[in-house]
């Protein structure tokens, strides 16, 4: 990856005021998840700028070529439980590398995803021939993940995944990503209220995985 006009941008955010909002402390501290001797390590944590993370579309040809460019610049290190997904600090996301990105996220050589987000469907084990039903779908990250691993395991485009969210614009969104961009057949994007799902759609066996993926 190019580094080109990098200084400017990254030293601003450099400097950036650190936020704080009363209302959250409040909020986490009457949770009680976070004891009084750890409060002010915790908060430093949530100050920080959280790092880039990106996943290589793998089921592109070519993609490998991606994976050799990010190999080679020293801001980006690869997940070590996730091939083809790199992290790079927030000081080093420059202008330039924010431009290259977002270049590469439009043409789907890439998808932006926190690395907790990355998770659920490394979990779910997903196989090409699955049912999957994501029912908080939008943006669509997870569903994108569970597409493009059934790929990977095999070519027989058997698999069946249904991405259903509550919100409109968010649900309308969702199609071009699966219709132009995964372009898996075996696809349907469902409006619809999670919580009230037809539970005897779902057969014997099938199984629910946070934030609402099923297998069948
Ligand atoms: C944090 S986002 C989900 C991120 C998504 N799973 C991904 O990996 O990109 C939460 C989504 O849940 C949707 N949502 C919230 N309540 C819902 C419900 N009862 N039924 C369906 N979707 C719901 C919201 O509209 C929102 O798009």
């Amino acid at each position: 990856m190019a580094r080109h006009g990098a200084a400017r941008n990254t030293a601003a955010r450099r400097t950036a005021p650190v936020e704080t909002n009363s209302l959250f402390e409040e909020f986490y501290q009457k949770q009680q998840v976070v004891g009084e001797d750890s409060w002010d390590e915790f908060m430093t944590v949530l100050q920080k700028p959280m790092p880039v993370v990106v996943r290589l579309n793998r089921t592109k040809p070519h993609w490998q070529e991606l994976q050799v460019s990010f190999a080679m610049d020293v801001r980006w290190s690869e997940l070590p439980w996730f091939p083809g997904a790199w992290r790079c600090d927030a000081k080093d996301y420059d202008d330039s590398l924010r431009s290259q990105c977002s270049a590469l996220n439009k043409s789907y050589a890439l998808r932006f995803q926190e690395a907790a987000s990355l998770v659920p469907p490394l979990l779910l084990e997903v196989k090409s021939t699955d049912l999957l039903l994501d029912l908080c779908a939008a943006p669509g990250s997870k569903t994108l993940e569970c597409i493009e691993l059934m790929r990977e395991e095999s070519d027989s485009l058997e698999g069946v995944v249904i991405a259903n969210d509550a919100d409109a614009e968010r649900c309308f969104e969702l199609l071009p990503l699966i219709t132009r961009k995964a372009r898996h057949p075996g696809c349907a994007v469902v409006l619809g209220n999670g919580a009230k799902y037809p539970a005897q759609f779902w057969g014997p066996g099938d199984q629910l995985l946070q934030p609402g993926l099923v297998r069948g």
